[in-house]
């Protein structure tokens, strides 16, 4: 018997408030075979705090008026800086004068870039990275530490470009560097700098080093070896394409688990057991590490999701992603306006018959974010979880749609619009940037709201304001919320239900524009993300503008939105 009459399925707990809901939820339980927790459960206060905390952040969000969902950033990276090599000779009882014993230094530490899915903005990312120091040698032929790589994590679908020589905003190489460093020396003074960075002698004998004829050798080696690594990095850089960090989402595999290297660490320096020949037996010398490659890199963050969900605070968008992504996309949900902060991406996977992975869990149930964490809290208390195998373990997800998995896309779900957004009210219109490239929009309207109809104006004008012709792009209204709609299943509830998505859809039919050129309205589908119903329709009509819009883009164009990360190495190593 259904509950109300707008969406086919039901089968829906009668609640009043996230605490009931709480309790409403039969949670499995087994008490005879772990003791019952003594650990105090989250109380009333704790939750408030919580709740209180995360609309703080949101309240300073808003005064920042979108400035802080950060797209563009220039980034100097630096290689670390080998470590260097050691002057030092062995010595033993009855072993006066022995060999030299200095280590060679360790390698500076490499930078790669890796893109994650949980970041959502470029802000977190230091405007100056550098790799750290490799191990200095040291005495007893003991080599320095090889430093360990770091990894800048990015936003899935960051374009990564290098700032080509010319531009002003590109920080020096490491020649470049050192030129800058040198201005203002005379010559006698600019070759002892450069000696100094690159050799170590042993104490007292920097001066009778330089007059042999072993150290002069040895000098005239390592420019050498310098031209010819600069050389050979200059005709690289030629070759550097950028770098689209965004097949990523659709399911390629990392091919390497760091990510992509973007600057190698220099090489350590030689210990001075390497500098022996016949000549020198005894060589008081040996070199400093070098330094690693400098790099300026250009980071736009362009989320080349299919769709963008385009609507008002608290219409249920976040709701919706987790719904159709099988709770696998992390957009935090909540009762206030401007929960999410800036867009977060999540991949629909589909099958042939049009089930997709979120409509694996038919009785699963979206809820705010607090209200899911206080569950699982619970559980944990309770012991249910200690065993609990993994999503991918238990086969309820993952690897066990690869095989059903026809079609995939991606959704942005996007911080609330709302009116005057364009003169930076609420958390300004920054985000849409990411989304201008979008196949499709979707509108998402609460259908339980006084009068959804405007809802829908105020969006096709933000979007207007924004960008003349954007809303065209729209092809879908989503009625979210249906649930609360029909009140207890009673017949008059119901046909008011029913009348008011009706006069919805008139209204869209009447004002919207139409798509294409044959006419077609916008379509109007009542859904309940809460409750994941009539999601295989929203899913379906997705999925056909999706593949309309890619058809029509062409081959050409698909390739361009989406770089194949495989053929566009930007090191070339
Ligand atoms: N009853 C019901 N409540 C829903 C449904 N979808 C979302 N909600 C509730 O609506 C509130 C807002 O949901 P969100 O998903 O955070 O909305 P949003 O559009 O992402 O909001 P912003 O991020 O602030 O723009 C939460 O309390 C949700 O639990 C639904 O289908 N039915
Ligand atoms: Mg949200």
């Amino acid at each position: 018997m259904p509950r109300f009459g707008l969406l086919p399925t039901t089968r829906l707990p009668s609640l009043q408030s996230k605490q009931a809901l709480a309790r409403a939820i039969p949670l499995p339980h087994k008490p005879t075979v772990i003791p019952p927790s003594t650990a105090p459960l989250p109380d009333e206060d704790e939750s408030l705090r919580d709740r209180l905390r995360r609309r703080r952040r949101t309240e300073w969000k808003r005064r920042q008026r979108g400035q802080t969902f950060l797209d563009n950033l220039i980034v100097s990276v630096h290689g670390g800086s080998g470590g260097d090599g050691c002057v030092a000779f062995h010595r033993e009882k009855f072993v006066p004068n022995g060999p030299p014993s200095g280590g060679n230094g360790g390698r500076g530490g490499d930078v790669y870039i890796m893109p994650t899915p949980h970041l959502t903005t470029l802000s977190g990312i230091a405007k100056r990275i550098r790799g750290p120091t490799g191990g200095n040698g040291q005495g007893t032929w003991q080599n320095g530490k090889n430093a360990e790589p770091l990894v800048i994590h990015v936003p899935l679908g960051t374009v990564v470009r290098e700032i080509p020589r010319g531009d002003s905003r590109r920080s020096p190489d490491e020649w470049e560097a050192e030129q800058e460093s040198l201005e203002g020396l005379d010559s006698t003074e600019r070759v002892q700098k450069m000696r100094d960075n690159r050799w170590v002698h042993y104490p007292r004998f920097g001066e009778t080093n330089l007059s042999r004829d072993s150290f002069k050798d040895a000098e005239q080696a390592l420019y050498a070896q310098e031209r010819e690594r600069r050389y050979l990095r200059r005709q690289r850089e030629k070759d550097y394409k950028p770098l689209v960090l965004s097949m990523l989402p659709l399911g390629a595999r990392h091919r390497e688990p760091l990510g992509f290297l973007i600057a190698s660490g220099g090489t350590g320096g030689l210990g001075n057991p390497h500098f022996m020949s016949q000549n020198d037996r005894i060589p008081r010398f040996a070199t400093r590490g070098h330094p690693g490659e400098r790099i300026t890199l250009a980071l736009e963050l362009k989320i080349l999701a299919d769709v963008g969900f385009v609507g008002m605070p608290n219409a249920g968008k976040s709701t919706l992603l987790r719904a159709l992504t099988g709770g696998r996309a992390k957009s935090e949900v909540a009762s206030y306006a401007f929960t999410t902060l800036n867009p977060v991406v999540g991949i629909v996977r589909v099958a042939d018959d049009g089930t997709f992975e979120g409509s694996l869990k038919s009785d699963q149930v979206y809820d705010e974010t607090i209200v899911e964490e206080m569950q699982e809290q619970e559980r944990i208390e309770r012991g249910e979880l200690a065993h609990a195998l993994t999503r991918n373990q238990s086969g309820q997800h993952g690897h066990h749609f690869d095989a059903e998995e026809t079609f995939r896309f991606t959704i942005a779900d996007n911080p609330g619009l709302i009116s005057d957004s364009s003169e930076n009210v609420g958390l300004g219109h920054s985000f849409l940037r990411s989304m201008e490239r979008s196949l499709a929009l979707a509108y998402i309207v609460d259908l339980s709201g006084p009068a959804p109809w405007d809802e829908l104006l105020v969006l096709r004008a933000e979007l207007e304001k924004y960008q003349h012709g954007m809303s065209r792009k729209a092809r879908i209204v989503i009625a979210n919320k249906a649930d609360l709609l029909g009140g207890e299943g009673d017949a008059e509830a119901i046909a008011l239900a029913k009348s008011k998505l009706r006069r919805l859809e008139l209204f869209v039919q009447e004002h919207m524009i139409p798509i294409g050129e044959d006419g077609r309205r916008l379509e109007v589908v009542p859904v309940s993300a809460k409750y994941s119903q009539n999601l295989t329709r929203v899913v379906g009509l997705m999925r056909g503008h999706v593949q309309e819009a890619r058809d029509r883009l062409g081959e050409r164009t698909v390739k361009e939105l989406v770089v194949d990360v495989d053929q566009s190495q930007l090191i070339t190593n």
